[in-house]
């Protein structure tokens, strides 16, 4: 294994995440999850010993980390994140040779291979027309390639992206997330990345890394979906006060679409009446009295005249 958590607590003064016993392997792609605050930020750190473990012990291909110095870490890991600064006057050249750097003094002139590889990044991030664009005159998709493109630069083998598809609209944040399943596939990297969009990173990320309770459940993510009802099933926001909602039988999606449309649109009380499902219409039930509509624009007439 490449990364392993050894009965690690992670946290500053007092601990985040408790007692971590996991390990991520060359090729993986794996999505940290968490609510705000829960350590995913504290817990990259450590990875990268800029935080000490609480606990525990950390492994990098196969070494202790406490045995590793900086440039022995930066070699191993290269980190993208998301409150990257943005270098004045860079081009988006300048920024990917950035990664370079980790390996020579500053002062050092990179040679013909290390710009032909600067170069094949930048046609692999399809980022060629841009290459002598200033950074501030880049989209926020393109910018996230090129900090992308600075880490491919430094050719870790593990790369760590703190929030890679924040600020990016769906087109954008597709096309990271694809690229970052193509660096572990095609060139055996390892990614760990976190994300708010779990919904459409799952789908780009073969393991899960999911933090709640101050522990860290770790697995294949199908596995992790299924195991965490509040990860798999969209969620019943109660947002009005004088709402209050049926009784409703209906798959997850089907009910979650009704309590949205009720509280929105009625401030009542429907707490005595049963909304079902039934494939293609509702029925709308209490003692005596039953109804069927087949769409939003029917219930929305019944509901009306409801008390
Ligand atoms: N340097 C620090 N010293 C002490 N506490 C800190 C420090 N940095 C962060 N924290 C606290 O640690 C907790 C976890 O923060 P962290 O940034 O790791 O969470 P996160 O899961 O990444 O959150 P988010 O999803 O909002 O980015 C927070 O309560 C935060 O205030």
């Amino acid at each position: 294994m490449f990364l392993k958590l050894k009965n690690t607590t992670i946290g500053h003064q007092t601990p985040l995440i408790k007692g971590v016993n996991t390990t991520l392997e060359l090729g993986d792609t794996c999505l940290l999850v968490g609510n705000n605050g829960v350590g995913k930020t504290t817990l990259i750190k450590s990875i990268l010993n800029q935080i000490s473990a609480l606990e525990g012990e950390l492994f990098l291909g196969g070494k202790n980390l406490k045995t590793l110095s900086n440039k022995e870490i930066a070699e191993q890991i290269a980190v993208v994140f998301s409150k990257s600064q943005i270098p004045a006057n860079y081009t988006v050249t300048d920024l990917i040779s950035l990664g370079k750097y980790i390996h020579y003094p500053y002062y050092f002139e990179l040679n013909d291979a290390d710009k032909k590889h600067v170069e094949v990044i930048i046609e692999n991030l399809n980022l060629m027309q841009y290459r002598n664009f200033s950074l501030h005159q880049l989209s926020d998709g393109n910018l996230q390639k090129a900090f992308i493109g600075r880490a491919l630069a430094q050719n870790s083998p593990m790369i760590i992206l703190d929030e890679p598809t924040t600020h990016l609209d769906e087109e954008n944040k597709i096309i990271i997330l694809k690229l970052l399943r193509k660096l572990a596939k095609n060139q055996n990297k390892l990614i760990l990345f976190s994300s708010h969009d779990w919904r459409l990173s799952k789908e780009f990320a073969s393991k899960m890394w999911f933090i709640h309770n101050e522990k860290l459940e770790a697995g294949i993510t199908e596995d992790i979906l299924l195991k965490n009802d509040e990860l798999l099933n969209p969620q019943l926001f109660h947002l009005d006060e004088e709402f209050s909602p049926p009784y409703i039988d209906a798959p997850s999606l089907e009910k979650e679409m009704l309590y949205s449309f009720l509280q929105k649109n009625f401030r009542k009380n429907l707490s005595s009446y049963k909304f079902e499902w039934k494939g293609t219409f509702w029925v709308i039930s209490k003692p005596n009295f039953q109804q069927n509509c087949d769409s939003f624009a029917d219930l929305s007439h019944i509901i009306e005249n409801l008390r």
